[in-house]
């Protein structure tokens, strides 16, 4: 039986330790991993990014749920460990859930420290640590106008420039003379406090912080010179203090950071820490290349196979400022053992200092061009003699820039993506011999650029060093994921022509670069071969997590059920029944959904199949990409303005076409006079009753890319509408990429184009047999996990015993 391993902490560190073991054997433990957070592991370091507006929240997430769940890992985000037992083996959560482990990993990171001084509590003061954290600056941003950095280093630099970003007034107010004063010297510091000052930056340099000020809400800082400043925000940024109060608590040694030997092993056997609450040799690390050593160690070393010792790290930085390129490794000031070459060309804004020891360069601090710094940092790992060399040979005045020819001049061995410690050989080798011709395919088989992304412009270069001709910077392939060199339509004839039947043999003829697949180019796969075979047998592993549970995980990893009200109509009986299972499960939210339907949420797993016997009532599919709801007006039924039918035709539509699967979600609404109660104008498929027949509506979305639908007919009977509709979704299947909604196919493939085809009768019979072919292999998902037990076993059975304590 697989052992069990339990990390606590789900951060960049810990993850990565996670993805080392699986890439090792995946079968090796029975794995768990408890998150305080209420997200999945996430980039943290990409949260300068999003406060500065280059990118979002949803863009930074690193594994997805789908990930845990494909790996077969049990995560609890939203749970804090508040207590670790080593004599028991079991850890203990916030909500009394105690968990038995065989080996521990702990990964807890830091916290920030909060200067300790008078309203360092009150409203408006924050760390910039975590997605809340930059949550609430953002949202701050757009009450009040003027912040206040308290710290000049790496963290509080990037928060000032994500503030101005947002277009708050900023104050930098740091203790020392220089900025970033443990990366730069003197004269690097200014020329940055220069820049930074010129886009907007406001400095307090040499000023320490006596009191935040203000009644429950920050308004204003004091300082130990009596003067003052005003704040609406405050933002601390004054270093980070390793997160040990549990390992402590739990007996372990801890001194800064939890003590660890070569193995990341703690002085307890059997119980790890990596990443930045981790101290080895003395040192604390807060940058992640250094982590990511650690976890590939700690991950062959409980892996059982030959693994090099961790010595410890010599980290590079950089800082995340646009209009800024600086770099620092190593030593910063001279000393009487130490001989500095410098650069400083004040007409360009370009400093370079290296300095020497002993022929050996123990420090680099670049400002203005830093495109010496993989070579120059190479040099020093490697502590490569200097002697011959002149200056100008390791530092040129002007640097030399990334371009093609300095690419093939980088020996294998130079450090490419300096996070992941990716070396230009690896980079090369990999798309030589893996087929890669993108930097995104480059990161998913390498990792080099998934963590700062500084280094993606010299992936680039090498990927057109490396394919000449064939790369073309500005219309990449749109490969269907990093697993392929194929693009989705390839992939469809391919499985046409060869005839392939399963997603398994697809990945082994195409020659797959990850046996397994990934979490996206599977369920895509399953969703192509379910188009092109009506008889097609689902592959229910493929599918997104929350298709393959037939119900939607939400945030604290509970479900929510929506039974099917066909038409937006319900019944006294079905009311009664959801009241019932409400009742009786204690379910805590019931919502009324957009759809016209009742969700039942924060299910446990367990619970659903008992649930869905109870109600008896068909899935909604509100998870799915397939049909999920027709909305209707109540229509000639009821309403004096009501031309038609409009219920009897949205149930109806609803009964033919749902459980089908499409490209992406579909909506539909259905409306009985143009005055369009059911929303049939930003519908997927909208129909709207008019005197003697209906408009088809077609390609609207009401999501995040809001867009009206067009016009796509008008007819007379309801049939015309079920035929026409039928050939739509069907053509819709045939020829959208998978996860591509109707408003953006329609975009790219021409509303003109589609009304061409929809006009040849034959066509439309033929698209017709297609779909209504493949309607005939569906069955009810719900009904199926009520009655088969192996189904019931293998995806609503909590696997492992966890035991609330009392
Ligand atoms: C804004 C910002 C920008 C950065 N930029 C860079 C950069 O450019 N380059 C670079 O190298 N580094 C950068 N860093 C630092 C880098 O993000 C960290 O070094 C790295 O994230 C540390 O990884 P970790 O896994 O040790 O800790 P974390 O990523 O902090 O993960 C620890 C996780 O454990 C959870 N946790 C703690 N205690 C418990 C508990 N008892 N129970 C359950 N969960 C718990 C925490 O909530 C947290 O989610 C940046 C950091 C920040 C905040
Ligand atoms: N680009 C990057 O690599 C990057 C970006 C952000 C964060 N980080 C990491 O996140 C962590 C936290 O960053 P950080 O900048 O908070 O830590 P830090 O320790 O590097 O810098 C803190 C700064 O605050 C100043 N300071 C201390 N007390 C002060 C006071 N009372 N008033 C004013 N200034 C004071 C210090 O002089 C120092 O310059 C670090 O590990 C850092 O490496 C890295
Ligand atoms: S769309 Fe017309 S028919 Fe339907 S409810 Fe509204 S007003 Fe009445
Ligand atoms: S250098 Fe940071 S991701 Fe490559």
């Amino acid at each position: 039986m697989a052992k069990k391993l339990v990390m606590i902490g789900n951060g960049m560190a810990g993850i990565r330790t996670i993805e080392e073991i699986l890439k090792i054997n995946r079968n090796l433990y029975e794995i768990t991993i408890f998150g305080k957070e209420p997200h999945p592991n996430y980039n943290r370091i990409q949260l300068s990014t999003v406060l500065q507006g280059d990118t979002t929240i949803n863009d930074i997430i690193l594994n997805d749920l789908a990930w845990y769940e494909e790996n077969g890992i049990q995560l609890y985000t939203g749970e804090e460990v508040i207590q670790i037992n080593p004599e028991r083996k079991v850890v203990i959560s916030d909500i009394g859930r105690e968990t038995p482990y065989d080996e521990l990993i702990l990964a807890t990171g830091s916290v920030p420290f909060i200067l300790p001084i008078p309203g360092a509590d009150k409203h408006g003061v924050t760390g910039f640590r975590d997605i809340q954290d930059c949550e609430t600056m953002i949202e701050t941003s757009k009450k009040y106008k003027k912040a206040v950095v308290i710290g000049g280093g790496l963290l509080g630099l990037e928060a000032a420039r994500g503030l101005l970003n947002l277009g708050m007034e900023v104050d930098v107010v740091h203790l020392l003379e220089h900025l970033m004063e443990k990366q730069l010297d003197e004269t690097a510091s200014k020329m940055l406090e220069k820049e930074l000052a010129a886009q907007g930056m406001n400095f307090l340099m040499k000023t320490e912080t006596a009191e935040i000020i203000g009644s429950e809400r920050v308004e204003g800082i004091r300082f130990k010179d009596g003067s003052e400043t005003k704040a609406d925000l405050v933002v601390m940024a004054v270093g980070i203090v390793p997160n040990v109060r549990l390992a402590k608590d739990g007996g372990l040694y801890v001194n800064r950071g939890i003590v660890v030997d070569d193995y990341m092993q703690t002085s307890i056997p059997g119980v790890y820490a990596v990443g930045e609450c981790a101290e080895h040799r003395e040192i604390t690390y807060g940058l992640v290349a250094p982590l990511y050593e650690q976890g590939k160690v700690l991950a062959e070393h409980i892996c059982g196979i030959p693994t090099k010792r961790y010595e410890g790290s010599v980290t590079g930085t950089q800082l995340k400022v646009s209009d800024v390129d600086l770099y620092s490794a190593g030593e910063i000031f001279e000393d009487n053992t130490t001989k500095a070459v410098k650069v400083h060309n004040e007409f360009d804004g370009i400093y370079k200092k290296v300095l020497i020891r002993d022929n050996r360069i123990v420090g680099i601090v670049l400002y203005g061009n830093t495109s010496d710094s993989s070579r120059l940092y190479r040099m020093m790992i490697k502590q490569e003699d200097i002697q011959s060399m002149t200056n100008f040979a390791f530092l040129q005045a002007e640097g030399g820039n990334a371009e093609n020819n300095d690419v093939a001049s980088m020996p294998d061995d130079e450090l490419v993506c300096g996070c992941n410690g990716v070396t230009k050989g690896t980079i090369v080798e990999a798309i030589k011999t893996q087929g890669l011709t993108s930097v995104a395919e480059v990161g998913g088989c390498t990792n080099a650029g998934r963590s700062c992304g500084r280094c993606k412009p010299l992936i680039s270069n090498i990927l057109e060093y490396t394919l000449g001709d064939e790369f073309d910077k500005t219309a990449p392939k749109e490969t269907l994921c990093t697993c392929t060199t194929l693009s989705r339509d390839e992939v469809v004839a391919e499985i046409r022509e060869k005839g392939l039947t399963n997603v398994k043999e697809v990945m082994n003829v195409l020659g797959w670069k990850q046996e397994e697949g990934c979490t996206k180019c599977r369920p895509a796969l399953n969703y192509y071969l379910g188009m092109i075979y009506p008889e097609y047998k689902d592959d229910r592993d493929s599918r997104l997590v929350n298709e393959k549970m037939h119900a939607n995980i939400q945030k604290d990893g509970t479900y929510t059920v929506v039974p099917r009200m066909y038409g937006g109509v319900t019944n006294a009986e079905d009311l009664k029944k959801i009241a019932e299972v409400a009742e009786k499960y204690n379910v805590p939210l019931l919502k009324l959904t957009g759809g016209q339907r009742i969700a039942l949420m924060g299910i446990k797993k367990d619970e659903l199949p008992d649930i869905w016997e109870e109600l008896g009532m068909p899935s909604g599919y509100a998870y799915g990409k397939t049909l999920r709801t027709v909305k209707t007006c109540v229509g000639a039924k009821f309403c004096r303005y009501g031309t038609q039918d409009s219920m009897g035709l949205g149930i109806e539509l609803e009964k033919r076409f749902e459980r089908l699967d499409t490209p992406h979600k579909v909506k539909m609404g259905v409306s009985a006079c143009p005055r369009n109660c059911a929303e049939s104008g930003i519908k997927d498929v909208g129909i709207v009753g008019i005197d003697g027949g209906w408009e088809i509506y077609v390609g609207g979305n009401g999501g995040t890319d809001l867009k009206a639908a067009d016009l796509l007919t008008t007819v007379k009977t309801e049939e015309e509408v079920y035929t026409l509709v039928g050939a739509y979704l069907q053509y819709y299947r045939e020829t959208a990429a998978y996860l591509e909604r109707t408003s953006k196919w329609l975009e790219r493939v021409g509303l003109e184009h589609v009304k061409e085809v929809l006009s040849d009768k034959s066509f439309v019979k033929d698209l017709n047999e297609r779909i209504n072919k493949t309607l005939e292999r569906y069955s009810e998902p719900w009904k199926d996990a009520i009655e088969d037990k192996e189904i019931r076993d293998r995806y609503y059975t909590t696997r492992k015993v966890t035991l609330p304590i009392q």
